[in-house]
């Protein structure tokens, strides 16, 4: 049945129009009624395309489906129920006038085929939703990301590409062959790309996962997708950090090297498709690259981390997950930080530093002496006290089991002080006291004015203990050392994103957005003056949103 911009949603929709209605919603522009493209309650969000009897099983053993509306399940790991919707949202609250733009977020929104429930949070097929902001009012919409894994996915009713936990299940052992050599390819990876969103400095919103392939364009308006962001160099690779780090001219990032361990740093000027190639760190430690989630840069330098979670390429071509995913822990194999120079390509530093785990980074920035000479590199991240259990912590089943438990494994900002005068050793400390945010720490945003730069300010996801996942948002003062928090009972939380007010001076001087799954299944759009960390407004969606990873802010006419 066709939707409003003629894209086929297939199979039993129920198409309901003004599921605002009798609401006080106000649209910002007079939109034609909002449309939901809804499945009837309880199907899965995605049709197999054939009766399931007629086509050979596609589980490997019984799991019960995961994202049903069962009692005590929290919305936030449900399955999105609709492939698209639009509409106007109800505000409580004010909305500050120059909040002129669009916040987008991607994340992992549906976790079922079928009866099938996938295992991982980081499984789930791309779910991108958008809330556009003008003259005090809110618009909100959201769209499933039409990558070919996801296509391929709705069209057979199966995973049929190498996504996080989850691999295609082999009929016979002729196809089984057949994957094994499409892997070697890069074929049968995932081009799901559930993870990043990031605005180009030419206009262009790409949404990224850690495959190369996964690099999406997106209409950040219709939340079309335009088509795969070709590169067109001859870097080659399969997988890179799923989060580059994109300013107005450029787009850095890391490409990690399986065969020789080792990761090739890159750089690509706005305005264009090609990366080039600036400069080689080969690893300390062995077998493997650290896997390379994020990375922070500065003024003049890239800083290259290698933690003891490293990629395995065994763990990559098996049918079954291991507990450490597509990683292995080497802890034997040592911690180190790389500093390469950006305009020579040349490791400047290279420091062993304690065990640590991290998927993000904060920023980074240099330590100057009183001549000017830059003495050390500050990176801070968020780190998991060297700890892998989060990552099982992840897993559906865990997060859809709450059970009042404390369950997550503390975290903190880990800060690195990396020397530039030879010292073979660097430090890792926390940042702050840990308890200052309920020792939970990820999901982090800052001033963009400040990436690179010292910077006193930190937005991320905290923890109001006892929990099994981050459920408050956090402001850090790193000057301070103290956290403002905010809470509210049973609300799962994203990434807050720090969006400044434009001719802001100072550097919290903005608003922070996070859209929150609520426990009682609504889901809304928080705003909080990223001064005082209280709410100014919240803009609420008519049904339930799962829980999504990052965001991005595309400020209005910034292409005009
Ligand atoms: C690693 C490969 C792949 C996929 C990688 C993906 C989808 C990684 C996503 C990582 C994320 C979202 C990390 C977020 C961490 C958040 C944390 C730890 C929050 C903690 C809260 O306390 C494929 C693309 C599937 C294939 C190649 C290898
Ligand atoms: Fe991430």
């Amino acid at each position: 049945r066709p939707t409003p911009s003629g894209a086929a949603v297939p199979g039993r929709l129920a198409t309901s129009q003004g599921a605002n209605k009798g609401k006080r919603a106000v649209a910002a522009q007079p939109l034609a009624a909002s449309v939901v493209t809804e499945t009837p309650t309880l199907t899965p969000a995605i049709a197999p395309a054939a009766p399931p009897a007629a086509r050979p099983p596609v589980v490997d053993a019984p799991r019960r489906r995961g994202g049903g509306r069962g009692a005590g399940e929290h919305a936030a790991w449900k399955s999105v129920r609709q492939e698209r919707w639009e509409g106007a949202l109800e505000l409580e609250g004010e909305l500050p006038l120059w909040l002129d733009g669009t916040y987008l977020r991607n994340g992992p929104g549906l976790w079922n085929l079928g009866d099938y429930g996938f295992r991982h949070l980081f499984d789930g097929y791309a779910t991108l939703v958008r809330v556009s902001f003008r003259n005090g009012r809110a618009v909100g919409a959201h769209r499933q990301i039409e990558s070919e894994a996801y296509k391929a996915a709705r069209e057979h009713g199966k995973v049929c590409y190498r996504e996080f936990s989850e691999v295609p299940k082999s009929d016979s052992f002729l196809s089984y062959v057949g994957q094994l050599a499409s892997l070697f390819s890069g074929s049968s990876l995932t081009d799901n790309s559930n993870t990043g969103v990031v605005r180009l400095g030419d206009g262009r919103v790409l949404c990224l996962t850690e495959t190369i392939k996964g690099s999406i364009v997106v209409d950040p308006d219709t939340l079309d997708t335009l088509g795969k962001f070709e590169y067109t160099d001859n870097l080659g690779g399969l997988i890179h950090s799923a989060h580059p780090i994109v300013t107005d001219t450029e787009f850095w990032t890391l490409i990690p090297d399986l065969i020789r361990p080792g990761y090739s740093v890159v750089r690509m000027d706005a305005g264009t498709n090609e990366r080039r190639f600036v400069g080689r760190v080969d690893c300390r430690g062995g077998p493997a690259p650290g896997w390379v989630h994020s990375f922070p840069i500065t003024e003049h330098y890239v800083v290259v981390p290698e933690m003891p979670l490293r990629y395995c390429a065994r763990n990559l071509l098996r049918a079954e997950p291991t507990p450490l995913y597509k990683f292995e822990w080497h802890l034997e194999s040592g911690s180190y930080m790389h500093v390469m120079c950006k305009a020579s390509g040349k490791v400047v530093a290279s420091v062993e530093v304690p065990p640590y785990v991290t998927f993000h980074f904060i920023n980074a920035y240099e330590e100057v002496d009183e001549d000017g000479r830059v003495t050390a590199i500050v990176a801070d991240c968020c780190e998991h006290n060297a700890n892998t259990d989060i990552l099982d912590k992840l897993r559906l089943q865990n997060l859809r089991s709450f059970t009042g438990q404390d369950v997550l494994p503390d975290a903190r900002v880990g800060r690195f002080r990396i020397p530039l005068d030879g010292t073979p050793f660097g430090e890792l400390e926390p940042a702050l006291d840990p308890e200052e945010h309920g020792r939970g720490m990820d999901m982090c945003s800052i001033n963009p004015a400040h990436v690179g730069k010292e910077y006193r300010y930190a937005y991320a996801c905290g923890a109001h203990r006892p929990c099994n996942f981050p459920n408050t948002l956090t402001k850090i003062d790193l000057v301070e050392k103290t956290a403002k928090n905010w809470y509210e009972e049973g609300a799962v939380p994203s990434e807050p994103y720090f969006v400044p007010r434009p001719g802001a001076v100072e550097e919290d001087d903005g608003v922070a957005i996070s859209m929150v799954s609520a426990r009682d299944g609504s889901a809304y759009a928080l705003v909080l003056d990223a001064k005082t960390f209280q709410e100014v407004a919240r803009a609420k969606f008519p049904y339930a949103m799962p829980y999504g990873l990052h965001c991005c802010w595309v400020p209005r006419n910034s292409n005009a």
